[in-house]
């Protein structure tokens, strides 16, 4: 399957069909299996007529150029896209151990090991992508899989919103990921991405993000009034090495925000990130 994933001429007949594995909006995912080198992959089926209808055509072939020639350990892989008369098809990397979210839930929250880990994989990928200028602007559990040894990848979702049943009810847009530059509709770079890494830092530790505010606190009016003041507390639990990179990552201004390869040189992440073997 190797030299072949750019070859042309992949059709749904080369592979067998499995089971479901999540629900974007413009389609099911499903694990496939290329037949001849009985390669597994997710499969990506989306219909023409439900993307020409919400007009993303051009961003799924601007996604489609770029994912392509993207090659990083923590970066779910697109292989190829094919099509026919009535659905396009994504091949997708399949990432075995499932989406970190769920992880999340099951465990309530994650130690300093396997958070200082996961922060040192997806801050190694941002570096890749920022170099490439991409930026992913969406990084949240939801949007993040699991390999074979448990390692992080970015699965960028790119327009799918995925269905409540397999996501949190991010249904009306959670704010918790949004930065301040967002929420007050300002110009954004690829600093936001920091901003996103220092929400998913305190939430991996404590199993809330910093600033949600439940309807009967104020909802979502009060969560952007707490983005916009920087109005957080870490708990008495997290560690003072946590709380340190945290406050270096939520930082209204952008610029000022702890930059990627420095996160990875901070004390906490040095001292508690563990090797995969
Ligand atoms: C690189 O990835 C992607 C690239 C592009 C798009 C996309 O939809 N683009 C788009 C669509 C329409 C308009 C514009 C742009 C989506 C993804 N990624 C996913 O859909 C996430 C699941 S990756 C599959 C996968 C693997 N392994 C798993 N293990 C358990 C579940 C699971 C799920």
């Amino acid at each position: 399957f190797g030299g072949g994933m750019m070859r042309q001429g992949w059709s749904i007949d080369n592979f067998e069909v499995g089971r479901a594995l999540g629900k974007g909006k413009f389609g099911q995912v499903y694990l496939g299996r290329e037949k001849k080198s009985r390669f597994v992959v997710a499969l990506k089926v989306m219909f023409k007529e439900e993307l020409k209808k919400n007009g993303v055509e051009h961003q799924l072939r601007r996604e489609i150029e770029i994912q392509t020639h993207l090659r990083h350990p923590h970066i779910v892989r697109m292989y190829g896209v094919f099509h026919d008369a009535t659905k396009v098809y994504l091949i997708l990397e399949y990432a075995p151990r499932g989406e970190l979210y769920r992880l999340l839930e099951q465990k309530g929250h994650f130690n300093d090991a396997e958070t200082a880990t996961y922060v040192t994989e997806l801050a190694s990928a941002l570096i890749y992508c920022h170099e490439r200028k991409i930026i992913h602007r969406d990084i949240k559990p939801e949007n993040l899989l699991l390999g074979i040894y448990g390692e992080l990848k970015i699965a960028d979702f790119g327009w799918s919103v995925h269905s409540p049943n397999s996501r949190r009810a991010t249904m009306c847009g959670t704010l918790d990921y949004l930065a301040p530059e967002m929420v007050e509709n300002k110009p954004h770079d690829e600093t936001i991405d920091i901003w996103c890494l220092g929400i998913l830092v305190f939430e991996l530790l404590t199993g809330k993000a910093p600033f949600h505010c439940t309807d009967a606190e104020g909802g979502q009016m009060e969560t952007a009034r707490r983005i916009t003041h920087i109005s957080y507390t870490c708990p008495p639990s997290m560690s003072e090495g946590a709380a340190d990179l945290i406050r270096q990552l939520l930082v209204y201004l952008g610029s000022h925000r702890l930059p990627l390869k420095q996160v990875l040189a901070h004390p906490w992440i040095v001292a508690n990130k563990q090797d995969r073997s």
